[in-house]
């Protein structure tokens, strides 16, 4: 029995309309986290945090006019739109998703709603917009990261315990709204908005508002894509409400984590969208990454995989440097990265849970009929097992952009895909060829 909510879910089951169809299949995306964080790196007054370099305002304990002062040097001289669109489109990725406010309150938009925006910058210009025709002219879609909690302004409240605390968050709830339709006036080709900071007392005991800034956007540009994480419903219960179902268009809570392939795999009811840092949690950039563990390429690659594989997206962090470029590592991330997808990403976009059950080698996804292998794992048996559903079967099996490979029925609905013989040296992919039949053998 349900109870009944107001600003609850609005929608039961996946969308299936283009735009939702659009996003899903696009798969593969980068996130770029680029505020004044970028300038110090990690570090003030000479000390060297360990923490997420976005939050050194945070961890240094920094008034916020004394933060805002980084405004003064924010001159990003090696910032070039069209080289960034350029590297995200030999990535491979299919859309991005632009810090447009993260939690200090510093817009890459020249907002009229804020004195800390890019037009009160040496830079003067409108980075956002720059960023979202470049990539746009290189067919890239561009979702917005908007941070709900902001740090600058005087009227955010973390939770409200007085009537002077309900009129500022009023106040702020006008602030933000303002701001969010100024960015979907301005910015008409933007695809979704991933909503982060709103995990505070102060926004779950205003689920109505949250129900209203999706319906807002929602109006302003039909067919954009809302996260789960913007989402409090009437009792405050974030993400899915409270009767169990989602709320936004995508499930946004894996941050930095993954369902696990076996014991999750109710996220292939819905649609989600994970997104990861390349070092164990620095979003912003930092200048000291020996401080953590840093994934390498093969490592975020699995990553990659491993959404699809459960029917879900996954956005890789980049974290550009207060002067507008990359850092090393991050270039040759993306380099891999679109070397390998050049090669393999038909097992990537517009694909899907498979529904065979996980194997010690790797992951399956799926497009129609056609299902992939990624091998990351090859046995010293040089076989590959695959345990298909009841009534399915192989055909044929051939390494992308390669040769045919042996299979053999082996039980029930098991089967052995031989590894090719030359051993590729780096992460494979076999396309399997099924069909819907009972094995010729028969098994007790
Ligand atoms: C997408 C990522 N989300 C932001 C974040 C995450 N968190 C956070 C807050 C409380 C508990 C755990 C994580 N705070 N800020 C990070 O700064 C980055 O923007």
């Amino acid at each position: 029995l349900e109870i009944p909510l107001q600003y609850g879910a609005d929608r039961l089951g996946k969308r299936q309309d283009a735009a939702m169809q659009k996003f899903r299949d696009n798969r593969l995306g980068a996130f770029i986290h680029w505020g004044l964080y970028a300038i110090p790196g990690g570090e003030w007054n000479g000390k060297v945090y360990k923490g997420a370099a976005e939050w050194l305002k945070s961890w240094a304990k920094i008034s916020s006019d004394e933060w805002m002062k980084l405004m003064d040097q924010w001159n990003p001289e090696k910032f070039n739109a069209k080289a960034w669109a350029k590297m995200a489109k030999q990535m491979g990725v299919k859309y991005v998703k632009i810090t447009t406010k993260h939690h200090e309150g510093f817009c890459l938009w020249p907002s009229k709603y804020s004195k800390y925006t890019v037009a009160q910058t040496p830079y003067k210009k409108d980075i956002l917009g720059e960023l979202v025709k470049a990539y746009n002219d290189e067919g890239i879609d561009v979702h917005f990261y908007f941070s709900v909690m902001d740090w600058s302004h005087p009227d955010w409240r973390y939770d409200i315990k007085s009537k002077e605390d309900e009129e500022a968050m009023a106040r702020f709830f006008e602030f933000t709204d303002n701001q969010l339709r100024e960015l979907a006036e301005r910015y008409p080709t933007v695809k979704d908005f991933w909503f982060d900071g709103t995990w505070d007392a102060s926004i779950k005991k205003n689920g109505w508002w949250t129900a209203h800034a999706e319906k807002m956007l929602k109006e302003l540009l039909p067919g954009v894509t809302i996260n789960s994480r913007l989402r409090a419903d009437d009792y405050g219960k974030r993400h899915f409400d409270s009767n169990g179902h989602m709320m936004g268009d995508y499930e946004s809570g894996y941050e930095r984590r993954l369902p696990d392939p076996v014991k999750d795999l109710k996220v292939t009811r819905w649609d989600w969208e994970a997104c990861m840092t390349v070092p164990e949690n620095q979003w912003g950039y930092h200048k000291d990454w020996s401080l953590s563990y840093v994934k390498t390429p093969v490592e975020v690659l699995e990553r990659v995989v491993h959404a699809v594989s459960m029917g879900g997206n996954m956005v890789v962090n980049f974290g550009p440097q207060g002067d507008g470029d990359f850092r090393p590592e991050e270039k040759e991330l993306a380099a891999y990265i679109g070397s390998w997808m050049k090669k393999n990403g038909e097992c990537i976009y517009g694909c899907d849970y498979a529904g065979f059950e996980k194997q010690p080698w790797g992951y399956y996804t799926r497009k129609g009929d056609d299902v992939y292998m990624v091998v990351f794992n090859p046995p010293y048996s040089r076989h590959l097992v695959v345990k298909t559903p009841g009534g399915t079967s192989i055909k044929a099996a051939q390494v992308v952009g390669g040769k045919e490979v042996k299979v053999e029925e082996t039980a029930r609905n098991e089967f052995n895909v031989d590894v090719p013989s030359a051993l590729p040296d780096e992460p494979f992919v076999i396309k399997l060829k099924i069909e819907k039949k009972q094995s010729g053998k028969t098994y007790r």
